[in-house]
Parts: C-alpha cells; structure tokens; sequence
C-alpha cells in the first residue's frame, strides 16, 4: 500500500487583512501632489459594459509602475500584500499586471456596485487586491466599502490611511456617496490563475 503526501496547509481564504495607517497623512498630501499632474481615464468594468454608469460610476486615474515617484508606493503595498498573504492564504503571488488605480467617487451617486475583481482573460491573474482608504470619514457620507460574505454585509474599516487586503474574488462594492467626495487607491497582485 502506498500513501501520496500531500502539503495539506490550510488556508483562509474567507478571510481579510488590514493595516490601520497604511500610509500616513504626510504621506497621503504627497501622494496627492503625484496624482495631480496625472489625467483622468474612462473607468471599464468587466461586467457588462452596457450598464457602465449604473454599475460603476467613478473617475479612475493610473499611477504608473515604470515612474520612479509612484515607487515608494508600489514597495508599500507589496509588503503589506505579502504579510497579508503570509498571514492567511498563502497564494502564489508573482507580480503585478495592472497599475495602482487612484479612484474618486463624487456625491451624486458615485460608486461601485457588487463585483468581484478576478474575471475572464487578463482579470484572471488577479488575485489579491488592497483598497486604500484616502478620504476623513467626514468628509462623506454612504461610499461604504463592504464585502458580502454568505448573506452578510459587511462595513470595512473608514478611517484615511487605513488599506484593507482580501482575495480578489471576494464579492464587494462602493455603496453610492450621498454627500461629499471618497477617495481610494487600490492594487491587485497578480499570479497565475489561483493556486
Ligand atoms: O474604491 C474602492 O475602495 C474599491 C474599488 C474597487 O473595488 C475596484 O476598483 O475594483
Ligand atoms: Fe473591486
């Protein structure tokens, strides 16, 4: 009789990972001088882009991987992917395809219906996603980002500077801003498709 030994190491892949002060508010101002001088692109989604406005309804802006300014910033968010992913679900994590994603949500509706973010062709290598919180809880109203874990909603953590880390097949959304203006940053890091 032979027996096949397996790694049975065990993973948690329901759970999230966050970081109170991600980035501190020194650090949020100069990020902010970094994306002034950058344009405004049309958001995409990989749903169905026929409702683009009643799904997700935001202006998106790409810091660029290649631009040494924006460097300090990819360093940060990969180290606190890899404690995450080290921490709780120990995915094969290589690289990163798609750039950090600088995203403001105005009052009037801006948001981000249920989504995940894996999806078919290139959206298939990601894997882990962090979302950066970069507005005062006061200066908005609604703009939640939530997860839908089996039938709950979960209310993810407001404060500015704060960055929540969770699979990127995790279904979530932007609840619609009533008042003021939201504002993240957010990162996927990518693999082959999971494993
Ligand atoms: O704005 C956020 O915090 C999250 C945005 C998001 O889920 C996305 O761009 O995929
Ligand atoms: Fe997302």
């Amino acid at each position: 009789m032979s027996f096949i030994i397996e790694d049975f190491r065990q993973s948690s892949i329901d759970n999230w990972y966050w970081f109170q002060e991600a980035l501190s508010p020194e650090e949020i101002e100069l990020l902010e001088k970094l994306q002034a001088d950058i344009p405004f692109k049309q958001a995409v989604i990989n749903a169905n882009p026929h409702d683009l406005e009643e799904y997700r309804k935001s202006e998106i802006k790409w810091l660029p991987q290649h631009m040494d300014e924006c460097r300090w910033l990819y360093e940060k968010f990969v180290k606190m992917v890899t404690e995450a992913n080290n921490s709780l679900w120990h995915f094969e994590l290589t690289g990163i395809f798609d750039d950090l994603q600088y995203t403001v949500y105005h009052e009037g509706g801006g948001h981000y219906d249920w989504h995940m973010d894996i999806g078919s062709g290139i959206f298939s290598r990601r894997k882990v996603s962090i979302t950066l919180q970069l507005s005062d809880p006061d200066e908005y109203e609604g703009g939640d980002f939530e997860f839908l874990l089996g039938k709950d909603i979960i209310k993810l953590p407001r404060k500015k500077g704060c960055a929540i880390v969770f699979p990127s097949f995790f279904l979530h959304r932007v609840s619609p801003v009533t008042k003021g203006v939201r504002k993240s940053l957010v990162l996927w890091i990518s693999g082959q498709p999971y494993r």
